[in-house]
């Protein structure tokens, strides 16, 4: 972080994270809450973060958490947490209170930074960022795009969200619709996938409640393995594939025709459709 103004440094040197100024989350819900978890996990001060959210549901870690915005206080980062169709319940009362030095971040899905733009005037740097809920176990994977950050907000937005596990930059903005896809959407796939493949097991004769522990349990294995190895997804299936064995008769099925390939590609583009309406929505 050599080089960067005091007030964009979010790490020392113990690797703690030490926030700018205040930070303000518009939204606690799902993925922001496990967003706040996974930074308050990685050492993130809570006495400089504030949570808006109507229902006032206390935030975890002792946050503070209000119903309105605080009139006696301008973020540093503000980060817009609310489903898109909410952006413009937020947008009025949010847009006078940022400065523009504040960084808006927003995990918007489909919403464009143009979109932002309108509605936020101040803020010099808009950063999206598209996240997913295992950023709660600081196991995330989060893209990120800005058509405006200074190298130094934007080595600072990506501190932060390298805290919460794997981060990248992606420098078209129309590929957020993909990250959403796939990251976002992702878990969601991967956790039908675990219950596919349970309920196969139980349909071939094991207990339910076994074959759910044994296909969590494999997944789970199988997700650590493959991240930790050196090797490609494809070798490690390899590996596990005997020749003439039982797994090549399993793989034959899932790629007999590309199946699972083609569900797959057919899944992820059914989910950025719905992200470019919904960001089409929010151009309106
Ligand atoms: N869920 C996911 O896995 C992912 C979601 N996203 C994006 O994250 C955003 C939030 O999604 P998700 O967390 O699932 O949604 P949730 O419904 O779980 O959370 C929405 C949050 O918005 C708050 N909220 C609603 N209205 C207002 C308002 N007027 N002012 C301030 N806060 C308000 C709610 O407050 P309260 O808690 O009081 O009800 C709640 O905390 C969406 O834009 C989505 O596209 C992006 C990637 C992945
Ligand atoms: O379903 C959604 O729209 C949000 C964005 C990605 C994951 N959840």
């Amino acid at each position: 972080m050599a080089g960067l103004p005091r007030r964009y440094a979010l790490r020392n040197d113990d690797g703690m994270i030490h926030l700018p100024g205040p930070f303000w989350m518009i939204g606690c819900g799902n993925m922001a809450g496990a967003m706040l978890e996974g930074w308050l996990a990685a050492g993130l001060d809570p006495d400089r973060v504030t949570v808006i959210r109507p229902s006032g549901t206390p935030a975890p870690g002792g946050v503070r958490t209000l119903t309105a915005l605080p009139a006696d206080e301008t973020p540093a980062i503000a980060m817009l947490g609310v489903k898109p169709q909410k952006l413009d319940d937020v947008a009025p009362s949010l847009a006078p209170a940022l400065a523009p030095e504040t960084i808006l971040v927003s995990i918007l899905a489909g919403v464009e930074t143009a979109s932002l733009r309108a509605r936020f005037a101040a803020p010099r740097t808009i950063v999206r960022a598209m996240p997913n809920t295992p950023v709660a176990l600081r196991k995330g994977a989060t893209g990120l795009f800005s058509d405006s950050a200074h190298p130094a907000a934007r080595e600072a937005v990506g501190a932060l969200m390298t805290a919460l596990g794997h981060a990248e930059w992606v420098e078209d903005e129309d590929l957020l619709h993909v990250v959403g896809a796939l990251c976002g959407s992702g878990p969601a796939f991967v956790f039908r996938f675990i219950d596919a493949i349970a309920a196969a097991g139980a349909a071939l004769g094991l207990p339910p409640e076994q074959a759910a522990r044994l296909a969590l349990a494999t997944v789970d294995g199988a997700g650590s393995l493959a991240g930790s190895s050196p090797e490609t997804p494809h070798e490690l299936a390899v590996r596990v594939t005997s020749p003439g064995g039982m797994t090549a008769k399993g793989l034959d099925i899932l790629d007999d025709d590309a199946a699972l390939a083609d569900l797959v590609r057919r899944t992820l583009e059914a989910a950025v459709d719905r992200s470019r309406e919904m960001g089409a929505a929010a151009r309106r």
